[in-house]
């Protein structure tokens, strides 16, 4: 999947955003995945979904960003007190995952100006900005295609990082990165504005804070 959202953004202000959770479950076939989870996601969070491999992170990640409905309960977003609906919820949320595909005909500098002519960049920044800011300045003109697993989980992560949205989802975002991008993913983790609400579905501590509210999906089995 691309990460091309459909909706313009212009209008949207920035505000804060809960996610209200009841008597959540998902199923596959037979099999429960998670259920019976009630839950606040609210704004000026950091939360870790936890588990290990296979045990539903990236599901319970997909039925919060309204990408896969739920078996059962309910999923509500409010937005600064206002009920939204859900099919809204696309102009509000930044998502890096390992499964969403880079356009690979692109060069970096393309795959940037793509993605924020549809989206609102986080405080104005240019593309130049942003290619300084993710120390790729060498490679702006350079094919994705060409790009290593690690260059392309960068850009991922900046593609959510640099986009203005209230929810912040992150899939294992310390996938394929080494010290030094792991040293700058934590850094943007830090950097983005207090009012958000992050996300991070990962069994690797080192890849969210430890003040973090953790949420240990087998808990929900
Ligand atoms: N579309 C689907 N149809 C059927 N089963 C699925 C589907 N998607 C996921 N599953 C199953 O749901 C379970 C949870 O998968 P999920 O990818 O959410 O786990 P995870 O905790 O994110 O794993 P990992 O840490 O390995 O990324 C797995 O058993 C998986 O096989």
């Amino acid at each position: 999947m691309t990460q091309s959202p459909a909706t313009n953004t212009s209008s949207i202000a920035t505000q804060s955003l809960t996610i209200h959770v009841e008597n959540l479950g998902k199923r596959f076939n037979r099999e429960w995945i998670f259920r019976g989870l009630n839950y606040s996601f609210d704004p000026g969070n950091i939360y870790a979904i936890t588990g290990a491999n296979g045990s539903g992170k990236s599901t319970l990640l997909q039925v919060l960003w309204g990408q896969m409905p739920p078996s059962k309960g309910t999923l509500r977003y409010t937005h600064g007190g206002t009920e939204i609906h859900p099919e809204t919820i696309f102009n509000h949320i930044a998502i890096a995952t390992p499964y969403m595909d880079l356009i690979e005909e692109f060069t970096l500098e393309e795959q940037l100006e793509f993605h924020f002519k549809l989206k609102r960049s986080r405080n104005h920044l240019s593309i130049a900005e942003m290619i300084e800011r993710m120390y790729l300045t060498p490679a702006r003109h350079k094919y994705i295609s060409n790009f290593s697993s690690g260059m392309r989980q960068r850009v991922k992560l900046a593609l959510a990082f640099f986009t203005e949205a209230d929810l912040v989802f992150l899939d294992e975002p310390g996938t394929n990165l080494d010290h030094q991008a792991f040293d700058w993913y934590l850094k943007e983790l830090n950097a983005l504005p207090k009012h958000c609400t992050v996300i991070v579905a990962s069994n690797q501590p080192q890849e969210y804070p430890s003040t973090a509210q953790k949420i240990d999906i087998m808990m929900y089995k």
